[in-house]
């Protein structure tokens, strides 16, 4: 059993992370794009990509910790060699770096199902993955830039754990917090997460309102709404 793993009573094996990130109703009200806007408010330094996208349809949206490993084409790894990464861990989630291929691909069902149990909840992709279906009866949230069929088993070898991913030409460093759903990914520093996802819901709520407005304008005109709108 790994160190951040506690048993039960039941005897079932549950994940206790060391970042207590106040993530649980975020995606009820607030999406990605109301966190992109808060770090632009907060002036809080972010890495954005439209890019890096659910693998499937119905995908759930993901926020939390990640940490970084690399892959690059090579004589090849074993799965375990990621695996023992996820049993390393204390992050939420991991960031597998492709270098932004798309002609390779590195996570499936396989690492997804090991991933849950070492207590990873997410994959984000910096390149492709493939199982799109496999994943989403596994119901296990995945981002990727998009799919591509061949096993990773004898072309990808494990080139680092911990060092700087670059997306979108900026670097996303190891440990930060990240905010995943349809419109994309947002890394930011994980010490203001908990501030920039506050802000996101008054924005988000915000929004809510100005659409009430747009919707209740008794004479919808560009002058009525010039009122209402930002
Ligand atoms: O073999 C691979 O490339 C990985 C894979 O499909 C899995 O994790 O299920
Ligand atoms: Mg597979």
């Amino acid at each position: 059993m790994s160190g951040h793993e506690t048993q039960t009573g039941s005897g079932q094996l549950t994940t206790t992370r060391g970042h207590h990130m106040d993530v649980d109703d975020l995606f009820d009200v607030a999406t990605v794009c109301d966190i992109s806007d808060s770090c632009d408010q907060l002036g809080v330094p972010c890495v954005r990509t439209g890019k890096i996208r659910p693998v499937y349809a119905g995908c759930a949206p993901f926020a939390g910790t990640i940490t970084t490993v690399s892959l690059r084409p090579g004589r090849g790894t074993r799965l375990t060699s990621l695996i023992r990464i996820f049993e390393d861990t204390e992050d939420d989630a991991v960031l597998v770096d492709l270098g932004e291929r798309t002609d390779v691909q590195c996570w499936g069902t396989l690492l997804a199902t090991a991933a849950l149990r070492f207590g990873v909840r997410a994959a984000l992709v910096n390149g492709a993955t493939r199982d799109a279906d496999q994943l989403a009866a596994l119901g296990f949230p995945t981002f990727a830039r998009g799919t591509h069929p061949a096993s990773m088993r004898g072309r990808l070898s494990l080139t680092g754990m911990g060092g700087d991913v670059v997306v979108e030409g900026r670097p996303v460093i190891s440990g930060c917090a990240v905010a995943a759903d349809p419109n994309g990914v947002v890394f930011l520093p994980r010490e203001h997460a908990d501030k920039v996802f506050d802000l996101a819901r008054q924005i988000a709520a915000a929004e809510q309102r100005l659409l009430d407005r747009i919707r209740s304008v008794s004479r919808p005109t560009t002058e009525a709404l010039d009122t209402i709108l930002p």
